[in-house]
């Protein structure tokens, strides 16, 4: 895998809407997944969605471990999440000073929903649905919000 260069707040792609992938199993796509998790992972990342890396795909990927930029994050598989639609969100949220790839040495507080309700497709195709809850149902949120052309603002 490759590591990119990842798009900075300012990029017109990172105000644009991403679109539908529409083949899944298209090697461009499986080797664009890999880019995207060895480029979040170099940064200290722990998701990153398409647009970022220069590709107006609606891909993004969660991946919640513990680290210096987020000492008390849960541990987690690294997930992709292709075609992503959030179902349902909490009425209840949560706030948190969130920082972003694209928007260096920023924290913002965003208000976030506290569960949601996605459905998505996996990288092997499959369709399925999940709720989540805490920094990861923060993480979809954060990334969604990406292939919506949304950035949080410092
Ligand atoms: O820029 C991105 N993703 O788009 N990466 C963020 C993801 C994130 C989202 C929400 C809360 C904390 C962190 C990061 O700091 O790793
Ligand atoms: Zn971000």
């Amino acid at each position: 895998p490759h590591i990119l260069p990842i798009a900075k707040r300012g990029e017109p792609i990172l105000q644009q809407r991403a679109h539908t992938v529409s083949n899944v199993h298209d090697p461009a796509i499986q080797q664009l997944i890999d880019n995207m998790l060895a480029t979040m992972l170099a940064a200290n990342g722990v998701g990153i969605a398409a647009p970022q890396v220069f590709s107006p795909l609606r891909i993004i990927i969660v991946a919640s471990r513990p680290n210096q930029r987020y000492p008390d994050a849960p541990l987690m598989e690294p997930l992709a999440l292709v075609n992503p639609e959030i179902l349902w969100r909490s009425a209840e949220t949560s706030l948190y000073d969130e920082g972003c790839l694209s928007v260096p040495d920023t924290r913002v507080p965003m208000e976030r929903a506290e569960q949601l309700q996605v459905r998505y497709l996996t990288r092997d195709g499959q369709a399925v649905e999940t709720r989540y809850h805490g920094f990861i149902a923060r993480i979809i949120q954060h990334e969604y919000d990406h292939i919506e052309g949304i950035l949080i603002q410092p």
